[in-house]
This record gives structure tokens, C-alpha cells and sequence, in this order.
């Protein structure tokens, strides 16, 4: 296959040429054989164990004889993630992937290597330097995975397009998921089937983001600063791992099963007057087919033929692609309005799918009870008695845990794996009677990020249920606990707790994908309800409540249903008890630190009064106040000096029109919206936010 591109401005031509090449996946079936012989033996060297479902792995056998391309997207931990998935599709001969890898990976030697191995290279971000779209990139590579994929090649990329800085999904980037959506509208694609995946450790290996989550510079990558990671990495033990392949599920069922509205295309104008465009975007391009050679599959469809009208690909006799792009949005094509919701939706399917499918391994259980249940320090035989008692809550969630067996041991090993970095032990966890062995989280800043890395994996689990737990906690005007094991009180109202909880996780929702896009939030908060009404925390009511303790989210009632069993005027009365009120805080403490973090920077929205700054200025000047507040016992969880919830707080702050912003320098410049210049109107969103620390 050949690589050419037609331009009309010679002068520039070469250039789409050079971006072809550096971007194009070299897969080589040998490099990977015996790359796959070296991994096994350093993996062996390296884990106690990699687990993959065989149940899974026949699925996706089955799913690979069905000549559609597989869309492989995992969940980004890290840089294992692709060494894994590439390796295990590989030793069951299912053709390898070609992967995009961001370009910061394309270093001497590494990235050659990768290539091979089915990387292909596209930029981190899609703008030119100059802050403007550069049209002659996207349209390349659009056009390099649309016929890779209808080439048959099997794809994968990372979707959060990086790994995860927090230990929690990231938000999925809608970019490369768009060509693929496009390339399936357009026709290009006949069908896919998208895989979630999602791969964990009990300890990762590439180091912690304690530097990054602190706000200090990224070290860039580097030959030799990858082969000091490498020697380091082959001197650690990092215990089991797995890796858990979601169910598959083609585009076109999504397409015809989700309630979403399927958007239409404005056609394209082929050959349009690009007189008024400057020369980066006056581009008409003819990419002819540049994938690596082998693996390849035929996907031949009488009904697969280009469209030159709605489609902005379309292909000459010659076979060529022939591309002509308007300067809208999406990679340059012109869509209707609800097109990128619709990317969007399939991209939060994919991120939950993926996340709903990741086995909880024993140092996420260990370090979300001990920075969540027993902060202050526990027993061992406690410790692991709690581990129990959550691997229980977890299979009564349907979750599958990367442990089994004794608890005891369970803990130990955890403990072991998270190191006395992050757990300190009084004792000797394996010769002395467990009752006499005293562990301790380590809560002081840095090591503390490292610790709510490993304890976040259970964040998403325990979102919504600690988002109710929180509304509910803010609202009863008593102490629950010197009501303990008596009937308080105080009365909730069912409607003002849905109401809280939906404003909570209005709030939050840059940090969590609460349901499936076709799935209700309303319904979710209300099994939640339910679920506290189940442990007996909430009690009866005064109007025609029925309890529903094993409900199904998805499948056992609907909105009627739940609306019946909820009614507006239902009303309960707290019953707290030891046993609730443990798990109640347990989950409520959950999301705190991400509470304090938003606290914290609409607190520090005042220096904006009159002053714009970059945002970086801001989020730091934010940290450096909450490390004053940490001080001074304002706030409690060092953790929530972390950068990435600071900066969800201000996405958040700009959709909700508090602040704006504008592009200076390559700096992003933030200011205060008119409506809140003032000490009085932000004392109001400060107030609001508060309300929710428990
Ligand atoms: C046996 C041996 C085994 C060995 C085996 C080894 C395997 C060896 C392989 C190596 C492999 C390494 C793998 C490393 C792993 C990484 O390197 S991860 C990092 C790289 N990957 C990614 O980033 C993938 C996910 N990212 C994306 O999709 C991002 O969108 C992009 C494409 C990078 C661009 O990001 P961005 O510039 O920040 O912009 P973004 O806001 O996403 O939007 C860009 C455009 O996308 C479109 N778009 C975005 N959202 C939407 C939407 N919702 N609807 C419609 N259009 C949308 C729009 O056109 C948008 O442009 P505008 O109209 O807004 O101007």
C-alpha cells in the first residue's frame, strides 16, 4: 500500500507526508514473537501472578472470528496496560492491535521499537502551535485509522488519553473515538466491536504522581531515564495483577439499542471554494492506504461503498481517498448538534463499562479502609476483618476482587505491597498474634496522594452512595452518633435528599460517571436510598412507604416503579446504629477530600476579584492555601491538595459561568464572570459548597 498525498499547494505537500510517516504503526508478526518471548520472562521475574478471565478470553476469541474490526480501550494505569493487552491477544493468536501511543513515546530507540510492535504516534493535542486547528493533521489522521479499520486491522487506544494521575478513571477524550464514530456514519466502517478492558495491579510500576499531583513539572520522557525506570522496576516485587476484558458490544447495536439521538450529517460540499481558507486548512488530501502490512483481514461489503456526498471520504477509481473538509467541527467535517453528544455518550459507555469490569486488587481494599474506615490506626486481625466484610459488600455489588481466600493473609500481603511509605506497622504482621499488631496509614503530604492513588480504584464503586451518605449526613440537624442504637428525631424528607444528592452530583461530576449514559441518575440515587433504608439507617414514613431492598438499578424497576415506592411526601426517621453508621461514615469520608479540594478553590476565588490569572497561577496559589488550611485544622485530608480535582473544580466553576476565560501567550487566562465579581456573590457558592462538609 502506498503512502501518497495530492495538495493543492505543492509547496506544502511534503509536509502531510513527513506527519504520515512519523504517525504510521510498523506492525512486525517477529518483533512481536519474540518481544512476547522476553515479556513472558521478565513479567514471570516481576509478578506473582497476571490473571485473565478464561471465560473472557473465549469471548473475545469468539469476537475476533466475527471478521469486524476489534476496538480494544482500556482504562490507563500504566505503561504495562499495552505490553498486557497486545501480549495476551497475541499468545491466543488474535491478530495484534495497532495502538495509538501519544508522540512524547516516539524517543529514540523505544519508539522504533514500538512501532514495531503496532504503535502508531499522533500529537498529545490537536491544536497547531498557534492555537488553531491544524486541518492537514486531522484530516491524516482521520484517514490512516478510518481505513485501518477498514483495512480489518484491530485498533487500540487509552480514551482518559493518559494514565490515570488520581487511581480513578479519568474523563474519556472524545477525539479518536469521533474518527471512529464518523468513519461508521460516513460508511467507511461497516461495524466494530469496542472492548473495554481494564487492567490493575496491586502496586504499579511506573512510580507514584506524587510530583505531577503537587504541581510540579512533569519530568518528560527520555531514553535514559526510561532504562534507570526499567532497572528500577526489575528490582521491585509488584505482586498480582489483572487484566478483565468488558463485555463486547458492536457499533452498530449501540447505534440501534441506545435511546441516543443518531445525528445527521450535513453533507459536505466536494470540491468547494477554499479561496478564503489560508493554505494549513485549504487542503484537499489524497491519502492512499499507508497500514503496515500483515494481520490484515478483508472486510468487504457490497453495501460499503463511499459516498461523496455525505461522506468526507470518498474514493476515486483509482481506489484513492479523497478528502475535503469544511472547517467545522469534528476533524473538520460539519455535523448536526447532538453529534458530539452522542460521542460523548459512547465514550462515558465505554469508560463505565471498563471500569465496571476492573477486578479491586487487595491494596485498593486495604488502603481505602485505612484512609476511609480506620485512619486514626487499627489492630491487624480488624484490618483484616474489615477487608472481609468489604470483599462481601463488593461481591454483593457484583464486583470481582483480585484476592480470595484468607483475610488475614490477604491484608498482610497488601500491607507489604504498599510499603512503609504508605503503611506503618508496630509489630511483626506474620510471628505476632495479630490482636497485637498495630497499622497506621501514613496521612502526611506527599505520601498520602500516593495512598488515595490506590484507595480511589473503590471511589467510583462508592460515588453515588457516598454522595447520598453526604447529602443525608448534612442535612439531619442531630449528632447521629449520640443517637447510636436508638430511634433520633430527625426527620428526612425523601424528595429534599434526591434534590441534595442530584445538586451533589451536579457538582462532582467532573470527578465521577455516575451510570451508564441510558441509564437514570434519579433511579441510582433512589436504589442508594434504598440501600440505607436496607441497613435500616432510615426508617418508615408517614405516607405509604414501600421498602425495596434488593432492587436492580438496571433491570427491576422502572422510573414508575421507583417513583411509587418513593413518593414525593415519603419521609424517614434515622435509626443509626453501630454497624450503619460505620459504613455510612466509611463511605461519606470517601469523598471528602474532594469536597475540601472544591471548598478550597471557590474559597480562593476571591484573589480573582479584579485580577485574572493564568490558571496554573491559580491552582497553585489554591494548593499553597490549603496547605495553610491543613495547618490550621480547617481542612482534614491532605490529600485534597491534589491538582486534579482543583482543576476539575474550575472546569466545573467555567460550565457553571463563575468564571470565563481567554487564551493568552498559550496561557490559559481565567477571570470572574460580571455576576460574581463582588466578596457577596461568591460567598454564596462558598456557602453552597460547604454545606456538603460532613
Ligand atoms: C507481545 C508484545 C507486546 C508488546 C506490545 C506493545 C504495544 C506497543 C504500542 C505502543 C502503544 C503506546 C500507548 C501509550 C499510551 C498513550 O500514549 S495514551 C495517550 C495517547 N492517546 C490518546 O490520547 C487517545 C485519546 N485522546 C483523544 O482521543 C484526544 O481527543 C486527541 C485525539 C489526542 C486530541 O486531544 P485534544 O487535542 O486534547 O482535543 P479534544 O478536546 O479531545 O478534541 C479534539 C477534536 O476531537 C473531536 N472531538 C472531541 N470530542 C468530541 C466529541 N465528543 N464529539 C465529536 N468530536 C469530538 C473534535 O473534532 C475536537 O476538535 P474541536 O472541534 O474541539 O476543535
Amino acid at each position: 500500500m502506498v503512502g501518497y498525498i495530492y495538495l493543492s499547494y505543492p509547496n506544502i505537500r511534503n509536509k502531510p507526508l513527513k506527519q504520515l510517516k512519523i504517525m504510521k504503526a510498523a506492525l512486525s508478526s517477529t518483533l512481536i514473537r519474540i518481544t512476547g518471548y522476553v515479556l513472558f520472562k521478565v513479567f514471570n521475574f516481576l509478578f506473582m501472578s497476571v490473571t485473565v478471565n478464561e471465560g473472557q478470553l473465549q469471548m473475545i476469541e469468539a469476537a475476533s472470528k466475527r471478521n469486524i474490526p476489534l476496538i480494544f480501550v482500556p482504562l490507563h494505569r500504566s505503561h504495562v496496560d499495552y505490553l498486557f493487552v497486545t501480549w495476551i491477544l497475541f499468545n491466543r493468536e488474535i491478530p495484534a492491535p495497532i495502538v495509538a501511543a501519544g508522540d512524547n513515546l516516539r524517543m529514540p530507540v523505544f519508539g522504533t521499537l514500538l512501532r514495531g510492535l503496532g504503535g502508531f504516534f499522533i500529537k498529545r493535542r490537536l491544536e497547531s502551535t498557534k492555537m488553531r486547528k491544524d486541518y492537514v493533521y486531522r484530516a491524516i489522521l482521520q484517514t490512516y485509522m478510518s481505513q485501518a479499520l477498514h483495512s480489518g486491522y484491530n485498533l487500540e487506544f487509552f480514551i482518559e488519553g493518559g494514565r490515570t494521575r488520581t487511581g480513578k478513571p479519568c474523563l474519556p477524550k472524545g477525539g479518536l473515538l469521533s474518527v471512529i464514530v464518523d468513519a461508521y456514519l460516513n460508511g467507511t466502517l461497516d461495524d466494530a466491536l469496542i472492548i473495554p478492558i481494564a487492567i490493575n495491579y496491586d502496586r504499579i510500576l511506573d512510580g507514584n504522581f506524587i510530583r505531577e499531583q503537587l504541581g510540579q513539572k512533569k519530568v518528560p520522557e527520555s531514553f535514559w531515564r526510561a532504562v534507570r525506570a526499567i532497572v528500577n522496576v526489575l528490582s521491585t516485587s509488584y505482586g498480582h495483577s489483572r487484566i478483565d476484558f468488558g463485555q463486547p458490544f458492536s457499533l452498530n447495536e449501540f447505534f440501534q439499542s441506545s435511546k441516543l439521538y443518531l445525528p445527521n450529517k450535513v453533507p459536505l460540499t466536494i470540491g468547494r471554494d477554499l479561496s478564503n481558507h489560508s493554505p494549513e486548512s485549504s487542503v484537499s488530501c489524497q491519502v492512499k492506504n499507508s497500514i503496515p502490512n500483515g494481520h490484515h483481514r478483508s472486510l468487504s461489503n457490497p453495501n460499503n461503498n463511499y459516498n461523496s456526498h455525505s461522506n468526507p471520504l470518498s474514493s476515486n477509481e483509482n481506489g484513492l481517498i479523497h478528502s475535503t473538509r469544511s472547517n467545522s467541527s469534528l476533524f473538520g467535517c460539519e455535523y448536526s448538534e447532538g453529534y458530539r453528544d452522542l460521542v460523548s455518550s459512547l465514550a462515558s459507555h465505554i469508560v463505565y463499562d471498563a471500569e465496571k469490569c476492573q477486578a479491586i486488587m487487595s491494596t485498593n481494599a486495604v488502603s481505602w479502609l485505612l484512609s476511609y474506615l480506620h485512619r486514626e490506626g487499627v489492630t491487624l486481625d480488624r484490618l483484616a476483618h474489615s477487608v472481609q466484610f468489604l470483599q462481601e459488600d463488593l461481591r454483593g455489588m457484583g464486583r470481582d476482587t483480585g484476592f480470595s481466600g484468607d483475610c488475614l493473609a490477604t491484608t498482610i500481603h497488601a500491607i507489604s505491597m504498599l510499603g512503609r511509605s504508605l503503611v506503618h506497622v508496630d509489630g511483626d504482621p506474620i510471628n505476632d498474634d495479630p490482636k497485637c499488631v498495630f497499622i497506621r496509614p501514613v496521612t502526611v503530604l506527599p505520601n498520602v496522594i500516593e495512598l488515595n492513588y490506590y484507595a480511589n480504584a473503590l471511589s467510583p464503586l462508592y460515588a453515588v452512595d457516598s454522595i447520598v451518605a453526604t447529602s443525608l449526613l448534612t442535612m439531619a440537624d442531630c449528632d447521629l452518633w449520640s443517637y447510636r442504637d436508638v430511634e433520633s428525631d430527625c426527620v428526612i424528607s425523601h424528595a429534599k435528599l434526591v434534590e441534595r444528592s442530584k445538586r451533589l452530583c451536579h457538582i462532582l461530576r467532573n470527578e465521577f460517571i455516575y451510570v451508564a449514559p441510558c441509564s437514570s441518575l434519579d433511579k441510582k440515587i433512589n436504589q442508594s436510598i434504598n440501600n440505607l433504608v436496607a441497613s435500616g439507617l432510615l426508617d418508615g414514613n408517614e405516607r405509604g412507604f414501600r421498602r425495596h431492598y434488593d432492587m436492580d438499578i438496571d433491570n427491576e424497576m422502572d422510573d414508575e416503579e421507583i417513583l411509587s415506592s418513593n413518593d414525593e411526601g415519603s419521609r424517614y426517621t434515622l435509626c443509626p446504629s453501630t454497624t450503619n453508621l460505620e459504613k455510612l461514615a466509611m463511605v461519606t469520608r470517601g469523598i471528602i477530600p474532594l469536597i475540601e479540594s472544591y471548598y478550597a478553590s471557590v474559597l480562593h476565588l476571591s484573589t480573582l476579584i479584579g485580577r485574572p490569572m493564568p490558571d496554573q497561577e491559580f491552582i497553585t496559589s489554591t494548593q499553597k492555601s490549603i496547605s495553610v488550611l491543613l495547618k490550621k485544622g480547617v481542612l482534614l485530608y491532605g490529600e485534597s491538595i491534589a491538582v486534579d480535582p482543583l482543576r476539575n473544580a474550575l472546569k466545573l466553576l467555567e460550565a457553571d459561568g463563575i468564571i470565563e476565560s481567554y487564551s493568552q501567550d498559550n496561557l490559559k487566562i481565567i477571570f470572574l464572570s460580571k455576576d460574581f465579581e463582588s466578596e457577596e456573590t461568591l460567598w454564596s457558592i462558598q456557602e453552597e459548597i460547604s454545606s456538603f462538609r460532613v
